[in-house]
């Protein structure tokens, strides 16, 4: 590991040459000079010096342009790179090692004004994944854009890791089975297993797809197995492509208020997230179904007590954090080994009005929100989760039907025969059409009714 920094640093300070070929003979003829290559990229040869690879692959592995400014700009003279086409700065240990080789003409471009991008990254040409001596080339003058030639070489040679059983997982059905096994990663489709879109899937490369488990209006929900650790998790992405920065910049905001959020029992697990293909990924713990499931069976009013209760939980939480959610409905509550999940953050705001307000579903919003008035956030969850509560009483789904919607909105309950009334009588403050008169989510959580499910 030291020896990998020192060599980083000398890389940095232009010294890679000395150290990669100090301690190596010189390289009789173009095919030595190709198999010397071909070990630093760690393809083959056992003697691969393990700390340079190590060292490639965490600058290169993902095709980050390298930004360092030549200290001397007449380094990029002797490529005659094109004005149109001129190409990332780079560092001047790339252009002058042996290091250096050829990206394969024609095959993978990125223009500079798309470096923001990894999807701009096109590769091209994909049908030899195995380098060759007539890919070194001493002349650089064809190349028509930037990206590292051992990035190049390495996102070829990338593969999906098989699918590993995690030894630790003490339920065998936590795992799924990869229907390909270890056969899969074995096998010679790997590139196109791993390519999607416009390039290399981080998606298809770190999981193995299982199933599709949901859909929203804008996104599309995959059970899937983490190839590398075994587990299980749900991998949401939107199905529109994002190509504007104010759209991705929206979809961010629920990921972004996941990861402020971080743990709790009763809100759905976040743990990754990445742009692809233009494509928002979020990378979620992995539920059972969602609440709308069990609004056509007949719930207990126990049930709905602990269904509740772990809501107004999970409300608490995020309120003390300075978060609405506003998108509080059946679909967006899942349930994993019977405990509930607020989950789809798409729609948090802030209870400060910092940021801008996108109404969730409108047959849960209450009134205020209709008309705009954002005063009480943190109330119109309250709303929200009432209006659930309501429809997973009635054990339908609510209509579009607006008398009804309306009469909900106007604070009057239907009365629900075979519930209690201190219940009926919770809801109905809960759906005040008065903000103010709603209890909050603490004020939710310690009413004398949970005491029927307390230990
Ligand atoms: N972590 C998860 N585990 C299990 N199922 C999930 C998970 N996340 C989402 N789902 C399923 O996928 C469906 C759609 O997910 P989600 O609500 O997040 O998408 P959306 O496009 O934001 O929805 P909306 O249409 O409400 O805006 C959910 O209703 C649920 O059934
Ligand atoms: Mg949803």
């Amino acid at each position: 590991m030291e020896g990998t920094l020192e060599r980083h640093s000398l890389l940095q300070l232009g010294q890679l040459s000395k150290l990669s070929f100090d301690n190596r003979p010189p390289p009789s003829n173009a095919a030595d000079s190709s198999s010397e290559l071909r070990n630093e990229l760690g393809s083959v040869g056992a003697d691969a010096d393990y700390g340079e690879k190590e060292f490639i692959l965490s600058q290169d592995f993902f095709c980050t342009p390298d930004y360092i400014t030549p200290d001397n700009q007449n380094l990029m003279n002797g490529l005659e790179i094109s004005e149109d086409y001129s190409p990332c700065p780079t560092s001047p240990v790339k252009l002058t090692t042996a290091k250096s080789k050829r990206c394969r003409q024609d095959s993978f471009t990125l223009k500079p004004s798309d470096s923001t991008w990894p999807s701009k990254y096109r590769l091209d040409e994909q049908e030899n994944d195995d380098i060759g001596t007539d890919e070194i080339m001493a002349d650089d003058t064809e190349r028509t854009g930037y990206v590292s030639r051992t990035a190049v070489a390495l996102r070829c040679r990338v593969m999906p890791p098989p699918c590993l059983k995690n030894p630790y997982l003490m339920n065998e059905s936590d795992t799924a089975t990869d229907p390909f096994g270890y056969q899969r990663s074995k096998c010679a489709s790997f590139l196109p297993a791993s390519m999607a879109g416009d390039g290399l899937s981080r998606y298809l490369t770190d999981f193995h797809e299982i199933q599709q488990i949901g859909a929203g209006n804008f996104s599309r929900v995959f059970k899937v197995l983490k190839r590398i650790d075994g587990c299980l998790y749900a991998v949401k992405y939107s199905t529109r492509k994002l190509y504007l920065g104010s759209e991705r910049s929206k979809a961010m905001m629920e990921v972004q208020a996941l990861a402020v959020l971080g743990f709790h029992e009763n809100v759905v697990g976040y743990y990754n997230s990445w742009f692809e293909n233009e494509q928002l990924y979020i990378q979620l713990e992995l539920c059972d179904h969602s609440l709308s499931k069990k609004s056509s069976l007949r719930i207990s009013e126990r049930e709905i007590l602990v269904i509740m209760h772990q809501i107004a939980k999970a409300l608490q939480f995020v309120h003390e954090r300075g978060i609405a959610h506003l998108d509080v409905k059946p679909e967006n509550i899942y349930i994993k080994n019977g405990v509930c999940k607020l989950g789809d953050f798409g729609c948090a705001t802030r209870l400060d009005k910092s940021l801008p307000v996108e109404e969730g579903d409108a047959r849960y919003m209450p009134q205020e929100i209709l008309n705009e008035n954002y005063e009480h956030l943190d109330k119109v969850d309250i709303f929200s989760l009432g209006v659930t509560v309501y429809e997973l009483i009635r054990g339908s789904p609510l209509t579009e039907s607006r008398n009804k919607s309306l009469n909900i909105k106007e604070g009057k309950l239907p009365l629900l025969p075979g519930h209690s009334l201190q219940l009926q009588q919770l809801l109905k403050t809960m759906m005040d059409r008065d903000p103010s008169r709603r209890p909050s989510a603490r004020e939710l959580m310690e009413h004398p009714m949970f005491d029927r499910i307390r230990d």
